[in-house]
């Protein structure tokens, strides 16, 4: 487990090809969003104090689990204050990122943040996932965003047979794929490194019959 905002910093640093503009653009993410958490209720309030831990940290993870070369673009679904997605396309800024949110004043901060930052490949898509055009994806990611079987009816659409699913879902990984009705098999849970009780989704839809 990461134990303090110290070793989640070294840690993010240590990462394979995370260079200190990767790390500048995590410090700025970090202070536009306590700016920003003031405003409007993006994380909790106590979450800041841990900030590194418990977002930074928590969405960098993924990266242990996606391909290393991406084909096609990362899909965040429902990316709210940023997480994984800001956190994704600052570490792999030639990443093609697509931020789903549907919430006005989010998607307005995603915006500012991305071009704070100077994400120039990353996108934000300022629609509700059921209104987003399908198309081929090489990740889908989704933190905090629908219960299992809900995220992969509304998603599945986007998977080819080579697509990584990436889904941290905290203390319930386990529970939500033991009551997955379909594709159960092709996915298992990874032990989170900011949390002893949480669990990462992680698979592929290889082999599905339909989309
Ligand atoms: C609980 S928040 C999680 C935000 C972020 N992923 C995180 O972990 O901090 C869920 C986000 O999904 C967005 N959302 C929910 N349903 C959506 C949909 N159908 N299409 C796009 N965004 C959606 C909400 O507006 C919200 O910002």
């Amino acid at each position: 487990m990461i134990a303090d905002e110290n070793a989640a910093r070294e840690w993010v640093r240590a990462l394979p090809g995370v260079d200190d503009a990767a790390m500048a653009r995590l410090e700025l993410l970090v202070e536009l969003l306590i700016d920003e958490n003031s405003r409007q209720n993006l994380v909790s309030a106590a979450s800041l104090e841990s900030v590194w831990v418990r977002h930074i940290v928590d969405s960098a993870q993924l990266l242990a689990y996606a391909p290393e070369v991406l084909p096609g673009p990362w899909l965040d679904l429902g990316t709210g204050a940023g997480f994984p997605g800001l956190v994704i396309a600052a570490l792999r800024p030639q990443a093609e990122v697509l931020m789903v949110e549907s919430r006005a004043r989010r998607i307005a901060w995603l915006e500012r943040a991305r071009l704070a930052m100077g994400l120039d490949r990353a996108q934000v898509i300022g629609l509700r996932l059921e209104m987003v055009e399908t198309r081929p994806v090489s990740v889908i990611s989704a933190r905090a965003f629908a219960p299992l079987d809900k995220l992969l009816g509304l998603s599945a659409r986007f998977s080819t047979a080579h697509t990584r699913w990436l889904l941290p879902k905290g203390q319930s990984a386990g529970q939500e794929l033991s009551q997955l009705r379909k594709w159960q098999h092709m996915f298992h849970v990874e032990q989170s490194l900011t949390d002893p009780q949480a669990g990462i989704v992680v698979g592929t839809l290889a082999g599905m019959t339909k989309r």
